[in-house]
């Protein structure tokens, strides 16, 4: 039952909840359908748990920014829980561990150069090597998905490890096919199961793939960690270090690297593919993009993060990219850490929320950390290939099917582009 004054929704059935009313596979269609019946503001049950629906500009900042602190927590009961063993940052329980860590990440970024000079040439570097990939393959049909998955991943892991990895490489190629496979298992049927009937989760059931990648990446992490404490030099910092001491144990840092690594892999490179795929399928967007780019570039090496000021057309291209990219389409559980009220609802704390609105990185003190890193990604790369190369939809690819799979990160079905290098002025 829902407690007094909580926010309506669908009646739920006994032990099964409003499970019913979700597809499983792909329940967004549905929250959109519940919007409509209930508003801004609704509940579900999935099982017996209630989950506060947030929808709309209004009741996202009244939440996530207004009540940011109130709404701050995360659900310690879930898959997703389960899957990183209760470690790491993003899924950490508002209080003083993911207060250090949240202080630790942002302090890594800008000492690795993020709101400097040294992150644009960092991202600049990697842009290089995927230009080289798409000019070996000039005037084939192409899979665009491994590169940009590989970009993303090499511009954070140069924070994270100091190092980059070839595309073709296969520790790092491990790493980022769990990411891929648990972004869909996360927000896939048997999670939502996993999270309604507790009494499942010990059954040899497919979710268990999950636990079995996040394994993986930790026995490949650790491999790093050890070798990176082996070869340190105290005082002199290459990238980011633990201390035994503190709450940055071994087993801490390995979960943690993991949770920056995954952040900034499969949600960057995503909303690149969907960019891609769109601007191949109106070629006359491309075009009005490569227009203004060479405008504002002129006769200059490359792009700068500064550049966007005066590329009002790019930038806002960029942002309709992030908006139907939709990539991360339920953001990430939030919970209530004391009682609180929303849009005249009340809200007892301990009952979860999944913000649905669109602000592609949150809001309020849980925010993404990575937005400055992210949005510099999108631009310098979206700029740059766009400035070299036209990206064509190949004749015999049939219709684009713009469908996107649902996941923690939305993603676009696999597509295939042709490139051609642009005429040099
Ligand atoms: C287009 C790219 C990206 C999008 C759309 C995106 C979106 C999001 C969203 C919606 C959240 C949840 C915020 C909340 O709970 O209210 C989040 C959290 C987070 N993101 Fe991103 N993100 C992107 C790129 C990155 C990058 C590059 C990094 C790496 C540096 C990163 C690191 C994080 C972290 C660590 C959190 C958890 C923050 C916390 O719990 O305090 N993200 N992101």
């Amino acid at each position: 039952r829902r407690p007094k004054n909580f926010p309506p929704g669908p009646s739920p059935l006994p032990i099964l909840g409003n499970i019913l009313e979700l597809s499983l596979d792909n329940p967004l269609k549905d929250f959109e359908r519940l919007r409509n019946i209930y508003g801004n503001v609704y509940s579900v049950f999935l099982g017996t748990k209630a989950a506060v629906v947030i929808n709309g500009m209004k009741a996202m900042k009244d939440a996530m920014v207004t009540k940011g602190i109130d709404f701050a927590g995360r659900p310690q009961d879930l898959f997703v829980n389960d899957t990183t063993e209760r470690k790491g940052l993003i899924l950490a329980d508002y209080g003083q561990c993911w207060k250090d860590h949240r202080r630790f990440a942002l302090m890594t970024l800008r000492n690795f150069g993020l709101g400097k000079n040294s992150m644009e040439e960092r991202i600049h570097g990697e842009i290089k090597y995927i230009t080289d990939d798409l000019e070996k393959n000039i005037g084939k049909s192409y899979s665009p998905q491994l590169i940009f998955h590989n970009a993303a991943s090499n511009i954070i892991c140069q924070v994270l490890f100091g190092q980059r990895y070839e595309y073709d490489d296969e520790f790092i190629g491990v790493i980022v096919k769990c990411f891929t496979d648990n972004a869909k298992l996360a927000n896939g049927p048997w999670a939502m199961l996993y999270d309604s009937f507790p009494m499942i989760r010990s059954l040899p059931l497919p979710f268990r793939r999950a636990f079995k990648n996040s394994k993986t990446c930790q026995a490949l992490a650790l491999t790093i960690v050890q070798e990176h404490k082996k070869t340190r030099v105290p005082g002199q910092p290459r990238d980011i270090k633990g201390d035994d001491a503190s709450t940055f144990s071994e087993d801490m840092m390995i979960i943690y690297t993991l949770d920056l690594h995954f952040a900034g892999t499969d949600t960057t490179s995503n909303t690149l593919l969907t960019g891609f795929l769109y601007l191949i399928t109106y070629p006359h967007i491309q075009e009005r993009c490569q227009q203004e780019i060479d405008e504002v570039l002129g006769e200059k090496d490359q792009a700068s993060f500064e550049d966007r000021h005066n590329m009002p057309y790019v930038q806002a291209v960029t942002h309709e990219i992030q908006r139907v990219a939709n990539t991360v389409p339920l953001s990430v559980p939030h919970c209530t850490i004391k009682d609180t009220e929303l849009m005249g609802y009340s809200i007892p704390k301990g009952e979860f929320v999944k913000p649905e609105a669109f602000m592609p990185f949150s809001a309020g003190p849980r925010m993404c950390l990575g937005e400055g890193l992210a949005r510099m990604e999108l631009f310098l790369i979206l700029v740059t290939l766009l400035r070299k190369f036209n990206f064509i939809w190949p004749e015999d690819a049939g219709k684009p099917d713009y469908t996107p799979v649902y996941g923690v990160t939305l993603t676009p079905q696999p597509y295939n582009m042709k490139v051609q290098l642009r005429e040099t002025k």
